[in-house]
């Protein structure tokens, strides 16, 4: 099956919710895919089909959204799993960096030689809206020495931009809002 097809299916699962967490805020809802097993399976497959032959060591993923499915992805693909974690819950030395959000302001850690240097690394999480978290993870997985292969999202929030930041290839799976909530 096609990306584009796994994807229209996939978009379909989604639920949205209005002024949640906060007011002017269109909340997408990601996870009734993982209610199913079909679902989650297409879901990795999905991404997996477009990493394709890309040499990749390591997958991080950002807590808590990005724990749903990288470690699956990491599986599908060979590759290793590292979190990129809230504030105090990583055990030993680490690299830290403080970033706003969509709403709201946030810190993130990863542990300190996890990731070896040089090793190839994609970063994923489910929603790309500012770019705050994932430029903030990127930063970590710069600061450990590794390369940055590509940001993967299931979805993008266009409007907020949040891909500008990045500096490094962006994908995203499933369409996303073109524009702010009204
Ligand atoms: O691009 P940004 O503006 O940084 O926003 C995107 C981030 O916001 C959400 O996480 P959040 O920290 O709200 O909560 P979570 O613990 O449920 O993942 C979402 O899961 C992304 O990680
Ligand atoms: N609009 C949104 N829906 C779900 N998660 C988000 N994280 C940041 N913005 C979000
Ligand atoms: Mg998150």
């Amino acid at each position: 099956m096609e990306i584009a097809t796994l994807a229209k299916e996939l978009k379909a699962n989604l639920k949205q919710f209005p002024n949640f967490p906060s007011e002017g805020i269109l909340f997408e809802d990601f996870l009734p895919i993982f209610t199913k097993p079909d679902l989650f399976n297409k879901l990795v497959k999905a991404f997996k089909l477009h990493v394709g032959d890309k040499k990749v060591d390591y997958v991080v993923g950002l807590e808590s959204r990005g724990f749903l499915f990288g470690p699956a992805l990491a599986l599908a693909l060979n590759a290793g799993f590292v979190p990129v974690r809230k504030p105090g819950k990583l055990p030993g030395p680490t690299y830290s960096v403080e970033f706003q959000k969509e709403y709201g302001s946030d810190k993130f850690e990863i542990q300190q030689d996890v990731l070896p240097a040089g090793s190839k690394v994609l970063v994923v999480d489910d929603i790309l809206a500012t770019g705050g978290s994932a430029f903030a993870a990127g930063e970590l997985v710069t600061k450990s020495g590794a390369e940055i292969v590509e940001y993967l999202f299931v979805m993008e929030l266009d409007f907020l931009k949040g891909r500008d930041k990045l500096g490094k290839p962006v994908f995203t799976l499933l369409s996303g809002q073109e524009e702010k909530l009204k």
